[in-house]
């Protein structure tokens, strides 16, 4: 905690430290070389929260000023208690040369990496920490019995790092046979959380790499949010593998094993007012996931904690403390679920990775005894420098006042020396800290621009779909029709095609209109909005429930290939055979001439041609199909008779039905485009407003997978139903990518129309959910369209 040179009895009697770089007199703080000057300690003085009501009974208030009040200030990137060395990020004689670490995944460094940590860990449990020293006695007695022994000793490196966190987090005490204070905590439930634990591991990280002598040396981080029970990084080649003797004890193999734990005696220290000191006594304990007690901290964090985490963008909320919500500071500290709502018996991320440890690293005065700590405080680190990456908050984001004490923003960091503020650590570190992590982040629910962005896609892909498919279908059609007049020319229906045997998918064809009804979109039938609201639909909820509707039909049909169809099933084209050809075939017919019309006659009555497939409609049933080549000249010796001028005018009866059909698919069509219209119309509406249906939720799980629908009828593959079901959506929380990739897994390499033809008539026409279903009026009326 102070210089081994200022501890002296004049030094603490005079409040100053404010040694020499060079070890010069009179060269406080390097002042001969510009370094730095003595100056007095500012110490927080604004108010802290209502947790602690003790105010002057405890030395470690208004920090460090209980011990000294004047401490070495350096300039430019001048650093440490005399100025004598740089700043993070910075090296070089003059401090201006910009260097930086990178702390990697522990389990991703190489084998001879790995043993380097360990060992370096090894070395800094056994090296006396160069500069500090302890304070072993409270200030009173910081003078010894005598007033002249000061109660100071000296202190590993490691243990030094130990004895910081155990400083930081003690009980006040109020004197003998009082009950210390318990409601007391420097580095914990509070905004300074995550600036104390990283000044506390760059300390330790300076520290390793001046012994090291090593600028390179980064400290690793272990990602614990990795969920289950398994502690991954707890085998013998780093942290130590669970003793095949005792379940609590680490694996002789482990150089830990070695380990002695100090900060031991908490009894002491809150009864007879003791300080933890640098004896060391048990090993470390360790039972991960072995709390029988307490199964919710059996398991470690999941990756998506850390996800929902990073997704908190308030750094802290009133009162600042362990029962703050949608606080970032207390989400990663693990008192909030992780989705930031404060739930007294949560403990996430942080704290249930201390927890899992059970043993040293679960209790706060002893957990950095376990070295697993220092990876844990330096993924807990990451993720907060990720949040700063993402938030790049201002330094007002951190709270001024009303922190727990020790928390608020210019509070010297106890009990760091030189005196450190919460603030100069509230900074991102790779610019500012001369450190980086090199982690990937678990995925992010998409942000509101991302739903828009994805929304529009997916429209203008349903958009495009739906043209190519009208298109399609149309030129099928026309394809049909011969490009003949549609009054004057047999139209051929579908079912007419299955019953030539040219395509098995003309039954299908003949059900299209479970499709066809999927791409209109009745107002009236949109039924149940989100959340099972009937009120009026917004324009957004229109736009977002007619969207999962075309684009769950879109996915459907189109891979289970039941749009293929547009072109498998089309009526191939009638041949056109010579008109000439095919009068003569009439004229050819046994002979028998009088059974025919006189089409020259009929022709010239209505001022056209009859159609060649109407001919063929003639000849056809008359099944005279073997007949010779006919002549046209034999045309001329037909004679009409009134049977076949009554075939005639049924016929164009029907005709002009069927025409007057086509005209009612060409309005639908229209309807069709008009709804995509909308569509587009709504999707304007949602950018426009900015808010809408896309930033409900504000992900896309929210915004495109919780749509609801009251059309449930049956589909392909069932995946009609997975997209349409409003009330329970099993799509919640999976990607599109993963749907997709279910959908595909369920799929047939290649669906024949055979499967189709089944598929639909056993899961859809004979189905249940089918006979209930509004769309089995569509499945009867007859439609021209091969949407399966
Ligand atoms: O109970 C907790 O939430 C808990 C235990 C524990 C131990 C520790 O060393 C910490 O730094 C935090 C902490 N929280």
């Amino acid at each position: 905690q102070f210089p081994r040179e200022c501890v002296t009895p004049a030094g603490l009697l005079s409040g100053q430290c404010c040694p020499s770089p060079s070890g010069l007199d009179n060269d406080p703080c390097g002042f001969a070389e510009g370094r730095g000057e003595c100056v007095s300690i500012t110490a927080d003085a604004r108010p802290h929260g209502p947790q602690y009501p003790h105010d002057g009974r405890d030395d470690r208030e208004r920090w460090p000023i209980r011990y000294f009040n004047r401490t070495c200030q350096c300039n430019g990137n001048f650093s440490g208690f005399n100025c004598g060395r740089c700043r993070h990020g910075w090296t070089g004689a003059n401090c201006d040369e910009r260097v930086s670490v990178v702390r990697r995944n522990v389990m991703q460094l190489s084998s001879d990496q790995k043993r380097a940590f360990v060992s370096a860990l090894d070395q800094a449990k056994r090296t006396v920490h160069p500069d500090l020293v302890i304070a072993t006695r409270r200030h009173a007695e910081i003078l010894g019995p005598d007033g002249n022994t000061v109660q100071f000793e000296n202190i590993t490196i490691y243990n030094y790092f130990v004895w910081t966190h155990y400083y930081s987090v003690s009980k006040t005490f109020l004197g003998a046979g009082q009950a210390s204070f318990g409601g007391v905590d420097f580095s914990h439930e509070g905004p300074g959380f995550v600036t104390w634990h990283r000044y506390h591991l760059l300390q330790l990280e300076r520290d390793m790499q001046d012994m090291l002598q090593d600028p390179s040396f980064a400290l690793p981080y272990w990602n614990f949010a990795i969920g289950g029970s398994t502690c991954d990084i707890c085998t013998d080649d780093l942290m130590g593998a669970r003793s095949s003797f005792d379940m609590n004890s680490l694996s002789a193999n482990s150089i830990f094993a070695q380990w002695r734990v100090i900060c031991e005696s908490v009894e002491d220290y809150d009864t007879l007012g003791t300080i933890c000191n640098s004896t060391e006594t048990a090993p470390i304990r360790r039972n991960p996931a072995g709390n029988v007690n307490r199964p919710m901290v059996q398991r470690l964090p999941e990756p998506q904690d850390v996800a929902d985490c990073l997704q908190v963008n308030a750094f802290d909320t009133a009162p600042y403390y362990s029962t703050s919500s949608e606080s970032f500071r207390n989400t990663v500290e693990g008192y909030s679920a992780p989705k930031g709502n404060y739930d007294p018996a949560v403990r996430s991320l942080h704290n249930l990775a201390h927890l899992f440890l059970n043993g040293t690293g679960g209790q706060t005065h002893l957990s950095p005894n376990d070295p697993i700590f220092v990876l844990l405080h330096t993924y807990t680190d990451a993720i907060f420098d990720e949040w700063l990456r993402r938030q790049s908050p201002g330094s007002a984001t951190y709270p001024e006042e009303n922190a727990p004490i020790g928390h608020n923003r210019g509070y010297n960091m106890v009990p760091f020396w030189p005196p450190v503020t919460n603030a100069e650590m509230f900074v991102m570190a790779p610019e500012n800290l001369g450190y980086s992590y090199e982690a990937q982040w678990p995925g992010q629910p998409f942000t509101t621009t991302e739903i828009i962005t994805m929304a529009i896609v997916a429209a203008l892909v349903v958009v495009a779909v739906v043209f190519a498919a009208t298109t399609c279908a149309v030129r099928a059609r026309s394809r049909t029709e011969g490009h003949q007049p549609l009054l004057s020319d047999q139209y051929q229906r579908y079912d007419d095609v299955k019953s030539q045997g040219s395509s098995p998918c003309g039954r299908v064809l003949h059900h299209s209109g479970l499709s066809v009804s999927g791409l209109y979109w009745p107002h009236g039938s949109s039924g149940r909005s989100v959340g099972g609201d009937r009120g009026a639909e917004s324009a957004a909820h229109r736009f977002t429930v007619r969207t999962k509707k075309v684009a769950s039909r879109a996915v459907d049909q189109l891979l289970s290939g039941s749009w293929l169809p547009v072109r498998n099933c089309a009526p191939p084209p009638v041949p056109n055979p010579a008109r000439k050809g095919l009068l003569c075939r009439l004229t050819a017919m046994d002979g028998d001439s009088s059974a025919l019309p006189d089409l020259k006659d009929i022709e010239t009555k209505l001022g056209r041609k009859v159609p060649d497939s109407l001919i063929r409609s003639l000849v056809g049933g008359k099944h005279h199909e073997k007949s010779a080549p006919p002549h046209l000249s034999n045309y001329n010796k037909c004679c009409a008779n009134s049977g076949d001028l009554k075939r005639l005018e049924s016929k164009m009866q029907f005709l002009k039905q069927e025409m007057a059909h086509l005209r009612a698919i060409d309005v639908k069509l229209m309807q069709q485009l008009m709804s995509i219209n909308e569509g587009i119309e709504s999707i304007r509406w949602i950018i426009e407003d900015k808010g809408g249906a896309a930033s409900q939720d504000g992900s896309l799980t929210g915004s495109l997978y919780s749509l609801s629908d009251s059309q449930d009828g049956t589909s392909l593959r069932g995946s009609f139903n997975s997209l349409n079901d409003a009330n329970s959506d099993d799509l919640d929380g999976l990607s599109v990518g993963s749907y997709l990739d279910t959908l595909a897994e369920d799929l047939p390499e290649d669906p024949s129309p055979t499967d189709l033809e089944c598929f639909t008539e056993k899961s859809v026409i004979d189905g249940d959910a089918f006979s209930k279903s509004p769309l089995k009026l569509r499945v009867e009326s007859d439609e021209y369209y091969c949407f399966g």
